[in-house]
């Protein structure tokens, strides 16, 4: 996820690097048709904006969830471009008090999109206020503690609420509830974000062959962040290495000298498939002493690894723990334990 820097209405920017930033907004596709892959999302939120605009009302609130770096700020970019409206940008971890949250509303304009990333990391009383908000567009804010208290209404004009979660499982069923549309964005394929790669190279102008494009798009983990940053490396390494020549050679150099492996793997998700293989016999182990083994908090494990090892096949969320699968064993270089191939991982549960 990118940092953020917060003003003082609680209201964020975005800012990774200087060069993320600069290269991200390059690349950022800026409407619906722009945008590759995704197919039923993009029908179904095209679909939801046309009538809004044919309406000439603002559209349903928008719930988007996914693992990070597949588009979801995008989307929101993209959703307030199609109706021409202005985009605020805030996030759950800068609203921790109700009043936050009533800051930011009192400056809402008619038709604004409010763009909440992390939206599940909101406290709970503002969670309670924006629901309110998003139904009825009044609020009452509660001014001084105690039997000296009052509630002061506020009006807000109709806007747009679009938010995303790596955990809509998390959000409160009333919040969840408010929004009109929700999409679960999901890994892409090899062919999509090879053409997210192309299209990056063309804007960035860069001779990249086709070869060379396929070879970071099946690295990329699925995800187009990591596809563009891979781009990036490549280019970089090309430009010193090359004499910028960007071909399959170039490419698989690059992404060895950074460590992406064949399939995308990087270092973390394999830490993981490590420390469960190596240090806990492939499991069952629980996702803190999981993290622990690695080196990494909880959340960064659950939410930035674990979504596409699972996705892979490599490992499973057992009732009692997380699991390795043969696969995982297998992609390790490591002999898979005996009758592990037998064995029934049982149902998927987070915990
Ligand atoms: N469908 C797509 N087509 C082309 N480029 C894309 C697409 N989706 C995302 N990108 C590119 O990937 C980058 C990451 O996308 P974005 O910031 O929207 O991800 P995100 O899901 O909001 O991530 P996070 O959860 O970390 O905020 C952007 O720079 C954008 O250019």
């Amino acid at each position: 996820m990118n940092d953020e820097q917060f003003d003082e209405s609680g209201v964020v920017t975005a800012v990774a690097g200087a060069e993320d930033r600069a290269f991200e907004a390059a690349l950022r596709p800026r409407t619906l048709t722009e945008l590759i892959g995704q197919d039923r999302v993009r029908e179904q939120l095209s679909l939801v904006l046309d009538a809004a605009i044919a309406r000439g009302s603002t559209p349903d609130h928008v719930l988007l969830s996914g693992p990070p770096g597949l588009g979801k700020t995008t989307l929101a970019m993209i959703i307030a471009h199609q109706v021409a409206a202005p985009l605020r940008i805030t996030s759950g971890p800068a609203i921790q008090h109700a009043g936050d949250l009533a800051a930011i509303l009192s400056g809402i304009g008619e038709g604004d999109v409010l763009f909440i990333d992390e939206i599940h990391r909101m406290s709970r009383p503002a969670e309670e206020l924006l629901y309110m908000a998003m139904e009825d567009f009044r609020v009452d804010v509660v001014v001084g503690k105690g039997p000296g208290a009052t509630a002061i209404p506020l009006e807000i004009p109709p806007f747009t609420v679009v938010g995303a979660t790596t955990r809509a499982g998390l959000l409160p069923g009333p919040l969840r509830d408010r929004f009109g549309f929700t999409a679960q964005l999901d890994f892409y394929d090899a062919a999509d974000l090879h053409r997210i790669v192309r299209r990056s190279a063309d804007l960035l102008a860069l001779d990249l062959s086709d070869a060379a494009g396929h070879e970071i798009a099946s690295r990329s983990r699925g995800t187009p962040r990591i596809a563009n940053r891979l781009l990036r490396r490549v280019r970089d390494f090309a430009e010193v290495r090359t004499g910028g020549v960007l071909d399959e050679a170039a490419a698989r150099a690059a992404l060895d000298l950074y460590e992406v492996d064949a399939i995308g793997l990087d270092r973390l998700d394999r830490a993981v498939l490590t420390a469960l293989c190596s240090s806990f016999g492939g499991g069952p182990v629980g996702l803190s002493t999981l993290a622990v083994a690695v080196g990494e908090e909880r959340e960064t494990v659950e939410e930035v690894a674990e979504p596409f090892l699972v996705r892979l096949g490599f490992l499973a969320r057992t009732p009692r723990g997380r699991v390795a699968t043969p696969a995982a064993w297998r992609h390790l270089g490591m002999a898979v334990p005996a009758g592990l191939d037998q064995l029934t991982l049982g149902t998927d549960d987070p915990s």
